[in-house]
């Protein structure tokens, strides 16, 4: 890991920590995925070679620039959904910032329209939106992930475990999947197909 990315990945961190800080609406604050977090889905696309990645909630880009930190390595292309234009285009330009924009595709989007429509399928997918769609989201998940080696990543299981208990419930009663939870950051919950 370059020690040049880690040091200004850790100045953005601080500064959308800061901007969290000043605000006490929760759909005001950036709500960036927690670094340590970050780190683990860096090494998991790496050990996976992921080659296509959707994460679902871009918000200002901090966890989009871990994924395209890893994706440079794999040659993968990121697509990342955020339904807010201003949030979107932040998160843009800090990939050009980072001279990391070429690996992702920023759209703006509701995700549920993007996961109805899309016939693509994807190694990898990082889930960090509004809780209360994932059960929603399910729908089409499993369509989308890739049958082998497909891993789906889902964040604030821990943190907010009443929030996500349905869901993950739902998963769980698939007998088609495989699933853990790791005490990571706010707790990621690990998806993928038997
Ligand atoms: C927890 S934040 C994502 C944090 C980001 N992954 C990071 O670690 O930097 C959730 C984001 O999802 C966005 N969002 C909420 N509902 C959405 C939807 N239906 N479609 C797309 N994005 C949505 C919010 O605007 C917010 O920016």
């Amino acid at each position: 890991m370059s020690l040049e990315f880690l040091a200004k990945i850790d100045v953005l961190y601080q500064h959308f920590q800061a901007h969290d800080q000043a605000y006490s609406d929760r759909l005001s604050r950036y709500r960036n995925i927690e670094p340590e977090s970050a780190e683990l889905l860096n090494v998991l696309i790496r050990t996976q070679q992921s080659k296509r990645i959707l994460e679902i909630g871009t918000s200002t880009g901090y966890s989009t620039l871990w994924l395209a930190h890893a994706a440079e390595s794999t040659s993968a292309k990121i697509t990342t959904l955020e339904i807010d234009a201003e949030r979107s285009e932040l998160a843009h330009q800090n990939a050009v910032d980072f001279s990391l924009d070429r690996f992702v595709e920023f759209l703006v989007s509701d995700a549920q329209d993007y996961l109805r429509q899309t016939t693509e399928k994807f190694d990898f997918i990082l889930l960090d939106a509004e809780r209360d769609a994932y059960c929603d989201y399910w729908n089409y998940l499993p369509q989308i992930l890739k049958e082998k080696g497909g891993l789906l990543v889902v964040d604030n299981v821990v943190s907010h475990e009443s929030e996500v208990n349905d869901f993950l419930n739902l998963v769980r009663d698939n007998p088609k999947f495989s699933t853990t939870i790791l005490p990571i950051g706010a707790g990621l919950f690990l998806v993928t197909y038997n």
